[in-house]
């Protein structure tokens, strides 16, 4: 990323978002190794597409945002060198599995049964050998790219560049995917009939 120069979002992003074809079967995603790929096979299409700014989520090299969907965990499997996968931060409540060699992180997944997104792993759809997938549908974690170096005066045009690229821009999640931890949280409480 260009300290003052142009901020470039994420490849999948900055040409204009390609729309999915809605009936995506699934596919093929590999890392950026020259050789023995780490390749994984994930069955039918991605969910939640977003751009995320978090510092967590992996980015290709220049890009501010992540782009970053969620499969069912049971529609995953990786196919080859799984021997190169690590977990980058054990703490985290996505485990993302990244390449030792190129860095890449292959799938994000969640251990803990008691998490509210239990039972999804995240993706970088542009991994996709195949196009297609559903396309990124908002913004999320946009004030978090201030702490990855993003200057605060640059945020009023990060958000009207997603905007113009027709993304809702949040500091957190999108409303349905925060609504969705509240009514998890309200349901362990007691304050939802489970
Ligand atoms: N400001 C922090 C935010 C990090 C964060 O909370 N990231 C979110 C979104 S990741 C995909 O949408 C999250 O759920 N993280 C859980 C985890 O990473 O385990 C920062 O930028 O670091
Ligand atoms: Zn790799
Ligand atoms: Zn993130």
């Amino acid at each position: 990323m260009a300290e003052n120069g142009e901020l470039h979002l994420h490849p999948l992003l900055d040409q204009g978002i390609r729309a999915g074809t809605g009936s995506f079967a699934g596919g093929t995603l590999a890392c950026r190794c020259a050789q023995d790929k780490v390749e994984l096979r994930v069955e039918g299409d991605v969910a939640f597409n977003h751009a995320c700014g978090c510092t967590k989520c992996w980015k290709p090299a220049g890009s501010v945002f992540s782009v970053v969907a969620v499969v069912p965990r049971d529609k995953l499997r990786v196919t080859a060198h799984a021997e190169k996968l690590q977990v980058v931060d054990p703490a985290a409540a996505i485990q993302r599995h990244a390449c030792k060699g190129c860095g890449v992180h292959m799938v994000g997944r969640i251990e803990n049964k008691d998490h509210p997104f239990y039972g999804f792993d995240f993706i970088h759809p542009e991994l996709f050998a195949e196009h297609g997938a559903a396309a990124p549908t908002f913004a999320a974690f946009v004030s978090s790219v201030i702490e990855s170096g993003v200057k605060p005066e640059r945020m009023e045009a990060v958000r009207g560049r997603l905007k113009s690229l027709g993304l809702e821009t949040y500091d957190c999640l999108s409303p349905p995917l925060m609504d969705a931890i509240s009514t998890h949280v309200a349901k362990r409480m007691g304050v939802l009939a489970a």
